[in-house]
């Protein structure tokens, strides 16, 4: 009985995404990434989407995958997108952020929910530009959205409802991992999960080099590189086979052979202070995550 209610409750919550009509102000990396992981994961079908554009390329590319397109948000677009919406996505860079809100703001009405993925900008400043009760959440998602994978965290506005969590955790959460956090942790959230797709492909190229220079080829350097770093982090998800986190340093001990080759890679990497430099740079993303706000 409790499952079927669970069901139903999953159903009436997946029906209230469903209709919804969804705009992106900006649709460049990370708006295509959320548009393409909310069609790739069926949340919505692409004439349920908009998208306000610059760019002739962004105009190609958002007609290619079937949404409607509207001009440059503070030229006009925002009025027609706002019209053509329920949920407006804000996916400009922060510093255009000011620009967009204030062509938006005359344009929003109570039956919009207004989502901020920029980095830094907080709910109250996002809400301060907007008519009085607008509902607002922030999000900070990841390009791995682009394939169903992402690693998003979100907070909700003062006025945002249980209605609007719902469905932000239903879109978020059809295209990854969703989490529900504190404003005051988004900077961390935003140094780790929001940047770090970066790092690890900058260590995936690193890898791959590694074999390259021990002579493997090119191609199954970088292959059997980004298939370990895959293979290694759902072992830390899915390991224990309860949906509970493994620990790294369990693992990291499993594959590490007494007076056998791993052990030494690790002490290569303990001299070169890896461990402390990345959270050294998990730590400056979250610090330049607080100063851009
Ligand atoms: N790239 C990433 O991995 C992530 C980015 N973010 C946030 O997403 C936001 C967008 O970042 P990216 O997608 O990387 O930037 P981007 O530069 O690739 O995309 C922004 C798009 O907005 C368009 N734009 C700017 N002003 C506009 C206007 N007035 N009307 C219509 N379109 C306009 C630009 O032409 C561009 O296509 C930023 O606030 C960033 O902090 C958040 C998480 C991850
Ligand atoms: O680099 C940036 O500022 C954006 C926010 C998180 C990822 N990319």
């Amino acid at each position: 009985m409790e499952q079927r209610q669970e069901a139903e409750k999953q159903e009436e919550e997946q029906a209230l995404a469903y209709r919804d009509r969804i705009g992106f102000v900006g649709a460049g990396q990370m708006g295509e990434a959320l548009i393409c992981g909310f069609i790739r994961a069926g949340i919505c079908s692409p004439s349920q989407l908009c998208a306000c554009v610059r760019s002739e390329e962004r105009r190609r590319r958002m007609l290619e995958l079937g949404l409607q397109v509207f001009g440059d948000a503070t030229l006009g677009g925002a009025a027609e997108l706002a019209a053509a919406s329920d949920i407006i996505f804000l996916g400009v860079k922060p510093q255009y952020l000011d620009g967009v809100l204030e062509a938006l703001q005359p344009h929003v009405t109570p039956n919009h929910l207004i989502v901020s993925i920029a980095a830094g900008v907080r709910l109250a400043s996002l809400e301060a530009a907007l008519p009085e009760g607008s509902r607002v959440i922030r999000v900070m998602p990841n390009t791995p959205c682009l394939i169903g994978q992402a690693a998003s965290a979100y907070v909700l506005g003062n006025h945002a409802t249980n209605e609007d969590a719902a469905k932000i955790y239903m879109l978020l959460s059809s295209a990854g991992l969703a989490v529900s956090v504190e404003e005051r942790m988004m900077d961390a959230v935003t140094g780790l999960s929001g940047s770090g797709p970066a790092y690890v492909f900058l260590a995936i190229e690193a890898m791959a080099d590694g074999a390259v220079a021990a002579g493997l080829p090119r191609d199954k350097a970088l292959a059997l590189a980004a298939q370990t770093v895959s293979g290694a982090a759902r072992m830390v998800l899915e390991g224990s086979g309860d949906g509970s986190l493994t620990h790294p340093a369990l693992l990291k001990d499993r594959v590490t052979s007494p007076a056998g080759t791993t052990i030494v890679g690790l002490a290569e990497l303990e001299t070169s202070g890896v461990r402390g430099a990345l959270i050294r740079a998990v730590k400056a993303a979250a610090k330049r995550s607080e100063n851009l706000g």
